[in-house]
């Protein structure tokens, strides 16, 4: 049996501002992420295994992402930490504030990236990242794929 690819979406929002840039995105806003992570496998032909037919359970693949990161940048706002947001943050963090302190400056493209790390390392042996979208707006995401990232 050949390789398959499976998708599963999820949505959260969060908040970020993009320290220097020359727009309006250098003020704190926020974004309806839409996140898609597709991964590939072989589905298990194993007629005893409780997961036949599947490459991996979307369940098992929604607690990845849900522990990963919708939970951690659902209703967070992302800073770069090397920047002079680090005071803004501090402030919104002593007063109790979700923030999240990356070391990037947080566009679609550096998040993306981001959490192809952060999903890979907690897939199992035999599933692989294939690609991962994240939609900022209605009109923009970034994509990345593992096959141009070798
Ligand atoms: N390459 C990138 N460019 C921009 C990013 C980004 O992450 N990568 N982010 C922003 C802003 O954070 C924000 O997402 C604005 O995006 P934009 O598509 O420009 O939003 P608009 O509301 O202006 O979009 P329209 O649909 O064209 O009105 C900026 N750039
Ligand atoms: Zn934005």
């Amino acid at each position: 049996m050949g390789n398959i690819r499976i998708t599963k979406q999820f949505n959260f929002e969060a908040g970020h501002a993009l320290y220097g840039y020359d727009g309006k995105c250098r003020n704190v806003h926020g974004h309806s992420y839409k996140l898609s992570v597709t991964v590939i496998g072989r589905p298990i032909t194993d007629v005893g295994h409780v997961k036949l037919g599947m490459v991996i359970d979307f369940g098992d693949l929604k607690k990845i992402v849900k522990e990963e990161i919708v939970d951690k940048f659902d209703h967070a706002t992302v800073f770069n930490k090397n920047t002079p947001h680090i005071e803004l943050a501090k402030e919104l963090i002593d007063r109790g504030h979700n923030v999240i302190l990356a070391d990037y400056q947080p566009t679609s493209e550096n998040m993306v990236i981001d959490f192809a790390k952060k999903i890979k390392a907690r897939l199992p042996e035999n599933v692989k990242l294939h690609s991962l979208r994240l939609q900022e707006t209605d009109t923009s995401y970034a994509e990345w794929f593992a096959s141009e990232n070798e």
